[in-house]
């Protein structure tokens, strides 16, 4: 079995595939280094856990202590996906291609591999990342904004009135109306935003990469947009995919 993690700045998603049937046999988010090798831990009783892949956007000292984890506690070697100046037909668009961001780069390596044709990939997550890829496999850059984790973090940080309960997040976006109590303005402005900056995204793409192109979103906030990108594919697991063709393990 193969170990998948995709360590963002908030979570580490994980996976256990069987690589040979790619069938996902578990998966989970963990919120620490201590989570995940506690639920890998717990799964490692039964299954055989030996090798693994990794695609991390924290710094080098993280990355290298999540996998000196890995190998100690569980016996569980990872290979880490490095910056690439192109890959499986996508060209890397950064001036320093080094700088890219992997979770953008394996997402859009996912994307074009899925789709061979011009793609706008989208990822909501503690920051918001588009990507443009031409459909020769040209990546034409993107941009990156403030995620809804950050934006209502501000808000806190540099206010003294900004205050709610993070139980009331959910219920408060079931309506998007003005909002009459903090929770719903904020929770409500914010994703605005963020829906308002989808649409110029769709904008941008159509001059950027012209009529016919797919549009890609993943990341722990992708369903909040879901309604607004009627044509888009949703797909959860984009960083693995692209992970697994950067990260190929005999
Ligand atoms: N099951 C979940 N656990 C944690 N966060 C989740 C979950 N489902 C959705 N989210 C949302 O996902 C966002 C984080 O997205 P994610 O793509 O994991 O970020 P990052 O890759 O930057 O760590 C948070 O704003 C959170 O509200
Ligand atoms: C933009 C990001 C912070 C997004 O991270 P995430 O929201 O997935 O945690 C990450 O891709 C990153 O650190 N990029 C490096 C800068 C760049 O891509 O230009
Ligand atoms: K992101």
């Amino acid at each position: 079995m193969i170990v998948e993690l995709d360590c963002g700045n908030s979570f580490i998603k994980w996976r256990v595939v069987d690589g040979a049937k790619s069938v996902i046999c578990s998966m989970g988010i963990a919120a620490s280094n201590e989570e995940l090798i506690s639920a890998l831990d717990e799964i490692g009783r039964t299954i055989s856990l030996r090798r693994g892949r990794l695609v991390s956007v924290r710094s080098d000292e993280e990355t290298a202590q999540l996998r000196e984890l890995l190998a100690q506690n569980l016996g569980v070697e990872v290979q880490c996906a490095q910056p690439a100046r192109a890959l499986a037909g996508i060209r890397n668009g950064y001036d320093d291609f080094s700088a890219l961001g992997l979770d953008r780069w394996l997402a859009m390596v996912g994307a074009y591999s899925l789709a061979r044709k011009a793609c706008l990939v989208l990822d909501l997550g503690t920051a918001v990342t588009s990507d443009f890829v031409s459909a020769d496999g040209v990546h034409q850059g993107g941009y990156i904004c403030p995620g809804l984790p950050l934006l209502r973090s501000q808000l806190r940080e540099h206010t003294r009135r900004i205050r709610y309960n993070d139980a009331m997040v959910k219920e408060v976006i079931k309506d998007m109306g003005p909002g009459r109590a903090t929770a719903e303005a904020v929770e409500r402005g914010c994703l605005l935003m963020l829906r308002g900056f989808m649409d110029a995204q769709l904008a941008l793409a159509t001059e950027y990469l012209g009529d016919d192109f797919d549009v890609f979103v993943t990341g722990g906030d992708a369903a909040l947009v879901k309604e607004m990108l009627s044509g888009a594919r949703f797909v959860p697991d984009l960083i693995f995919i692209g992970l697994a063709i950067a990260c190929p393990i005999p």
